[in-house]
């Protein structure tokens, strides 16, 4: 028995060890933080306080779809979220949907209701989104960190105490007026975030599972009307846990808590709810809608609409069920614009060009930013969010399997659904999910489409099994957007080489794989198709134009195809771990800034080895075979600034191909055996996506000597399976065995050949030796010669208004020796500055054409404080290493 335990513990720790991540204090501070507002604006709302209770509300589910967004950017791998993760994470969503519904519940007692006069006039203009809170803030109650945890493992035994601390109340955030201060602190939140927030509920829901959900609601019905009856609240607990209620078991934590008056936040909304219903009037439908929307562009958290378009679409929706419509929606609050990939850029600028056209006026969910939240919104799904690491985008995915409250249930729907375990646990809704990061990827996929729509009769390949096996039928309208690059060019082998490219196996499943893309797809298609749509959706699109839908269908095609491909590729991967797979997935550089050949100034060499190494042979694979093949590794090395990072990157935009761009900290975990696996999966993709470019900036950081005594051991292991994995590039093309002569290419391994290690460094001198070797090319890049200074400041001028003649560019030439590229554009940047200086305050006046152009003088001033950072002692070092190991770039 007692060895069996051991192994069970150790087993366990493993476990722990390795979970890459812990949301879990975040996700409880933001619970507590959302159980505090609530309470707060529930204690405005008993005061009929409504137009301070309504503020908060706006402000409350603004700002947690935005830290929830935040929280699960930060912790992007949902799969390994704890039971007591998932269950906060529920809670949240839980108090977030009875926040809105409150939040509507507000309004229509401020618009409609008979206590009109009871509401106060001060106005809070402040409050219109919690970011800019500088009003009251809710009393704090402080979490005890271990006491949420008991709560969530020991769900019936769960009050706690309300804590104020000091700081905080002092604090002008928290600053409360001594009464309600006195209100709150007897107040004891007793947080139950799973807990269903009414058994009737969940059991009516149960019933009507089966058919209700089919049948068109009544048009009526709002938000939190459609919530109530639709939500199946996930408990990961069982049944009894709610029956037996808070008094059944003891509480296991400061008995003297439990004296106190309890609160249940789930208990409280409930009781509001009801409260509305009582203090609810019949309401004059036809004269409302104008008042609510007058109303809200007031209050409203800030969100783009056309007034016009809006006013046009509202118009055409009847009347009762638009009328909570505009103020259900949430705001997001304007994020960092995520990198655009080249497969959004169409559809991004689209989004763009509209938005800039349209006035910033009220929250409409059918005409927001965010199309997605308008489309939940107007399905009545509850919005769940999520974010990439760059991209806090959302995405509609659906989620068909329905959850039970059983525990075994929940698991097995977890396994049959989205592999994100929170997909499942808030189906039935859709759910807001992160975007593939794999942009790259999904550009190959969706040109790939293109392809296969076009090529597939003729391809000569018809024995191997062929992306068109994992494409689903997609209209040609989101064809034709989605293939960005025209000019790219693709052989028609490319699809098949790519599915078979690994293990030189035919994918598995094909006909399931084809099956579940179709469902994916058509899952995705329901949400959309009019006839599944329910009767407030129907309104709200009943304008669409064939065209629109069309687009809508494309965008969503795009997305889950992204999904699909990514699933796929990491599914069709063989001993490679999963979970680094996904994470190197989020190393692929989306191309959101070309750099081509013509933005680099000079480097003529170096350019044209470049090409020859990569571009070329990435372009015309048939030509580089056999002797010819092309190199494997190749090494950019120099002083610093001299433009080897936008070489690479040139490389990448030139020949068309994938672009892994990573650093020593990407590869580097402290979890053991991780970075190896990270550094497997990491060639294995670039195999599977060829022609690819591993590009490592900063090389000696990754591949130091390995004499180096203080070296340590994990990154001694990473270098090892670098080196290792390195080597299975060169073997696998040595193992085609072609010869020049053999044109065909129906080897389908040669995109394996297409995969090259791009490096670059400023300590060309540290690197391992064996990785030297590995750089069959090295390419000094050198500090510009005059010439491409010449050139390099001309660009850098070449769209501002200057007076430089060319006897003053020949002088500027000549003082800029020893400069870096780098250097020089820092001097541009700093002279350009120089009209503006001139100006000091009167800039903000001063019109832009009334600027006086840059000067010759502009550029002295500037040379005072701009130096050369690379010094000659330097440059000698590099030199000679160069003479040595590598050959000159200039
Ligand atoms: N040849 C060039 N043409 C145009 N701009 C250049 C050139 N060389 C450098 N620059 C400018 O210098 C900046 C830095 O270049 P880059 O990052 O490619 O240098 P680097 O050699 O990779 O530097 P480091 O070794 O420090 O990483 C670029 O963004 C660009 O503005």
């Amino acid at each position: 028995m007692e060895p069996q335990r051991g192994h069970h513990i150790l087993t366990r720790l493993t476990k722990i060890r390795r979970r890459p991540q812990q949301p879990l204090t975040d996700f409880t501070e933001l619970y507590s933080r959302i159980a505090n507002e609530t309470i707060y604006y529930l204690n405005l709302e008993e005061k009929k306080q409504y137009k301070e209770a309504l503020q908060g509300w706006k402000a409350l589910t603004t700002d947690v779809l935005f830290k929830q967004t935040l929280i699960e950017h930060s912790y992007p791998n949902t799969q390994s979220y704890t039971k007591d993760e998932l269950s906060l994470q529920n809670g949240i969503r839980e108090l977030y949907h009875k926040s809105v519904m409150h939040l509507e519940r507000v309004q229509k007692l401020i618009h409609e209701g008979p206590n009109k006069k009871d509401l106060p006039s001060k106005t809070y203009s402040n409050r219109s989104s919690s970011f800019t809170r500088t009003t009251e803030s809710p009393p704090v109650f402080q979490m005890v960190p271990g006491r949420m945890m008991k709560t969530l493992r020991n769900r019936n035994a769960c009050s706690y105490r309300n804590a104020y601390s000091s700081s905080s109340l002092s604090s002008p955030i928290n600053n409360i007026s001594s009464k309600r201060r006195e209100e709150t602190e007897n107040i004891k939140v007793n947080f139950v975030p799973s807990k269903p927030l009414s058994n009737i509920t969940s059991k009516q829901h149960k019933k009507s599972v089966g058919h209700d959900d089919l049948l068109p609601k009544k048009e009526t019905e709002t938000y939190s009307e459609r919530y109530m009856s639709e939500q199946i609240l996930i408990d990961l607990t069982n049944d009894e846990d709610d029956h037996d209620g808070i008094l059944e078991e003891p509480h296991l934590f400061d008995e003297e808590d439990s004296e106190d008056f309890e609160f249940d936040v789930s208990d409280y909304y409930d009781n509001f709810s009801e409260i509305g219903k009582e203090e609810e009037q019949p309401i004059n439908t036809s004269k409302t809608l104008d008042e609510i929307q007058q109303h809200m562009s007031d209050l409203s958290v800030t969100s783009s609409v056309s007034s016009s378009k809006s006013t046009g679409s509202l118009k055409s929706i009847p009347e009762p069920s638009l009328r909570f419509l505009p103020n259900t929606a949430p705001a997001l609050p304007s994020l960092p614009p995520p990198p655009i990939s080249s497969i959004d850029r169409a559809s991004s600028t689209d989004a763009v060009k509209s938005n800039s056209s349209e006035a910033s006026t009220i929250m409409d969910p059918l005409k927001t930013k965010h199309p997605q939240i308008s489309k939940l919104v107007k399905n009545n799904h509850a919005p769940y969010l999520k974010g990439t690491k760059s991209t806090p985008t959302l995405i509609v995915k659906s989620t068909p399997t329905y959850v039970t409250r059983s525990k075994s249930n929940t698991k097995s729907s977890t396994k049959s659904t989205a592999s994100s375990p929170t997909s499942s646990l808030t189906a039935p809704k859709s759910v807001l999910q992160k975007p593939k990061t794999a942009a790259m990827a999904a550009k190959k996929v969706l040109n790939s489409k293109k392809i296969v729509n076009s090529s597939a009769v003729n391809t000569t390949k018809k024995s191997r099994p062929v992306l068109k096996s994992k494409t689903p039928k997609v209209s040609t309208s989101s064809l034709k957007k989605t293939s960005n690059h025209p000019s790219r060019p693709v052989s028609n082998s490319k699809i098949s080489i790519q599915s078979a490219s690994v293990n030189k196996k035919p994918m598995k499943n094909q006909t399931t794989s084809t099956n579940k893309t179709n469902r994916k797809i058509s899952a995705q298609r329901k949400i959309n198709s009019p006839k599944m749509r329910e009767p407030k959706t129907e309104f709200a699109t009943e304008n669409d134009t064939p065209l629109d839908e069309e687009r809508k269908n494309s965008d969503v095609d795009k997305k889950v195809l992204r999904e699909i491909l990514e699933d796929e590729i990491i599914d069709s991967l063989q001993g490679v771990d999963k979970q680094a797979a996904k994470q190197i997935f989020a190393e692929i550089v989306v191309h959101g800034d070309e750099v081509h050949w013509d933005d680099i100034a000079g480097l003529e060499s170096a350019k044209y080895s470049l090409k020859e190494a990569v571009v070329y042979p990435f372009l015309r694979p048939d030509l580089f075979r056999g002797l010819r093949e092309p190199v494997r590794g190749m090494l950019l090395f120099g002083p610093p600034g001299t433009g080897k990072t936008m070489l690479a990157r040139a490389v990448a935009t030139e020949s068309h191909s994938t672009f892994f761009s990573i650093s020593a900290s990407s590869l580097t975990s402290k979890y053991l055996g991780e970075s190896e696996k990270l550094v497997r999966a990491l060639f294995a993709i670039a195999k599977k996506l060829s022609p690819s470019i591993i590009f490592v900036d900063e090389i000696d950081s990754i591949m130091g000597s390995r004499n180096n005594e203080n070296e340590n051991e994990s990154s001694r292991r990473i270098k090892n399976e670098f080196l290792v994995q390195w080597s299975s590039l060169s073997s696998a093309a040595a193992g085609s065995n072609k010869n020049d002569t053999d044109n065909s290419n129906t080897d389908g391994n040669e995109d394996d050949s297409r995969v090259l290690v791009l490096a670059a460094t400023n300590l060309p001198w540290s690197i391992d030796e064996a990785a030297r070797r590995r750089f069959v090319r090295r390419q000094y890049i050198p500090l510009p010669e005059e010439q491409t200074r010449y050139v390099q400041l001309k660009k850098l001028l070449s769209y501002q208004k200057h007076t430089l003649s060319a006897s003053d560019f020949d002088e500027l030439v000549k003082i800029t020796e020893g400069f870096s590229g780098s250097d020089i554009t820092s001097l541009a940047k700093d002279a350009a500055m120089g009209p503006l200086r001139d100006l000091g305050d009167k800039l903000l006046e001063t019109e832009r054409d009334m600027i006086r152009p840059i000067g010759l003088s502009d550029f002295k001033n500037s040379l005072e404080y701009i130096k050369p950072s690379v010094s000659q002692d330097g440059l000698v070092k590099y030199e000679s290493w160069a003479s040595q190991f590598g050959s000159s770039g200039s």
